[in-house]
């Protein structure tokens, strides 16, 4: 029986934004080291692959009614390092807003700290409020960050493929600690960068950290299918995800790659407890916490519709929408989704906000722990996904709950490990040793 993997992201106060609101939340817990490490031994006893944490580098959504991004993820997960010895780290970094070398250095420094347990969520930034934080009077239009991640990527994993297996000879006897002929420059000149290389030092124990993509426009799912160890992904309706999976193992198959190489993640909200009851009554909680007119407004801007023709209840039908997602919308993979899911009947945008938790499109999967490993196990078997991202509604409350009651049942199913079997995250999700993909010199 084939496995699914499992990552869970640690977005706190949880996928629901306003969680903090709750009783028992502290609303600074998404500051606070010993939640995150609290969090993080929680996933490894569970055997959970890996934690995520999504970013972009500005202030994202209305602080005035909820946090929005937290700390800068690279920070935060390789602290988590030094409390783990098997779970693996994916920090979303922006392939817009910074520069190939750094970048390249400091995940390539993520896998030697945790030993081989480093990841890459790449994101173009779909936050247009990032443009000023760097200079730039208007966030480039998608089909430029596009180009430019292709270039970015090139760059980056030439950089991290620059020393050879045995470059550092370090022989005590001659003096001589490495051998130069082994270490490569790239001497890259594009459109957008330029770069000597190499990196200080050679690669971490992965070769190189796990690529993981989430994008779900057409470029994005090329850039996916050229690069992608891992593509995030989003889907309201299992026909989508079943499409989107076949087509990403179609393009990567183009791209000259094995399809098996690349595995498909999905996003999806969990809200669980020990019963069915209890779950339905956190829900009604966590909804009477959400601003639903100002979450409506923003849902029905990424559908290319005004909140001036369309209130929280009134329902949106498939005639209504824009022939093609509109170009300024956060991301297209998320708007496909929510799309998919009024062509199956008429949503209400209050419906909608509310059955993707508060969000722009990930599904909100509420129920007891049988319930959530039925619809998981289901999902996974109709070839939706080789895994999923579990994102915790309620972070203080679903984290736990999801590693304690639902992956143990997902375990005695066979369907996830009950043992780390791996002590990388690429040997662990099946993944062919990291090769160039760029031609080294
Ligand atoms: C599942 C998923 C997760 C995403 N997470 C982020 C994120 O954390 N930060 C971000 O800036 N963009 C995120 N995006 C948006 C895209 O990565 C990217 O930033 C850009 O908006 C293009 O997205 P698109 O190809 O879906 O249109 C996400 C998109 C998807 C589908």
């Amino acid at each position: 029986m084939s496995r699914m993997h499992l990552n869970l992201s640690l977005m706190t106060p949880g996928h629901f934004r306003h969680a903090w609101r709750l009783p028992h939340a502290d609303p600074l817990a998404y500051l606070d080291i010993d939640h995150f490490q609290r969090l993080a031994r929680i996933a490894e006893a569970a055997k959970i692959d890996a934690v995520f944490l999504g970013d972009g580098p500005a202030l994202r959504g209305e602080i005035e009614d909820a946090p929005g991004t937290g700390l800068d993820p690279l920070v935060l997960l390789g602290n988590l390092a030094a409390v783990t010895t098997h779970l693996g780290v994916i920090a979303t970094s922006s392939t817009t807003y910074n520069s190939p070398y750094n970048f390249a250095r400091r995940f390539q420094a993520l896998d030697h700290v945790t030993k081989g347990r480093a990841a890459v969520n790449v994101v173009t930034t779909g936050t247009p409020a990032a443009a000023a934080n760097f200079g730039l009077a208007e966030h480039p239009a998608k089909a430029d960050r596009y180009r430019r991640a292709h270039e970015f990527l090139d760059v980056v994993t030439r950089l991290w493929d620059g020393w050879e297996p045995g470059a550092v000879v370090a022989d005590k006897t001659t003096g001589r600690y490495a051998d130069p002929a082994r270490i490569h420059r790239i001497d890259h000149h594009g459109e957008f960068f330029s770069v000597a290389g190499p990196l200080p030092v050679g690669a971490g124990p992965q070769g190189r950290p796990v690529i993981v993509q989430a994008g779900g426009s057409e470029d994005g799912r090329d850039l996916a299918a050229r690069f992608a160890d891992v593509v995030f992904t989003v889907a309201q309706t299992l026909d989508g995800a079943v499409a989107f999976r076949e087509d990403i193992r179609r393009r990567a198959e183009g791209a000259g790659r094995d399809p098996n190489d690349v595995k498909v993640s999905l996003g999806v909200v969990v809200l669980t407890s020990a019963t069915e009851g209890e779950a339905q009554r956190r829900e009604r909680e966590l909804h009477a916490t959400l601003p639903i007119d100002r979450l409506a407004g923003v849902l029905l801007g990424n559908l290319g519709l005004s909140a001036k023709d369309f209130g929280p209840d009134d329902p949106i039908t498939a005639a209504d929408l824009p022939d093609a997602v509109p170009g300024g919308a956060f991301s297209t993979g998320f708007a496909t989704a929510v799309r998919a899911l009024i062509a199956q009947r008429p949503h209400t945008a209050g419906e909608l906000v509310r059955g993707s938790a508060g969000g722009a499109g990930h599904r909100l999967l509420t129920g007891s722990a049988v319930a959530v490993a039925d619809d998981l196990q289901a999902w996974f078997e109709a070839g939706a996904a080789d895994g999923f991202t579990v994102m915790p509604a309620d972070t203080a409350a679903d984290f736990g709950n999801f590693a304690r009651l639902v992956v143990p049942i997902l375990q005695d199913r066979g369907l996830f490990q009950a043992e780390y079997h791996d002590p990388t995250l690429r040997g662990r999700l099946g993944l062919a040793p990291a090769r160039p993909i760029g031609a080294l010199p």
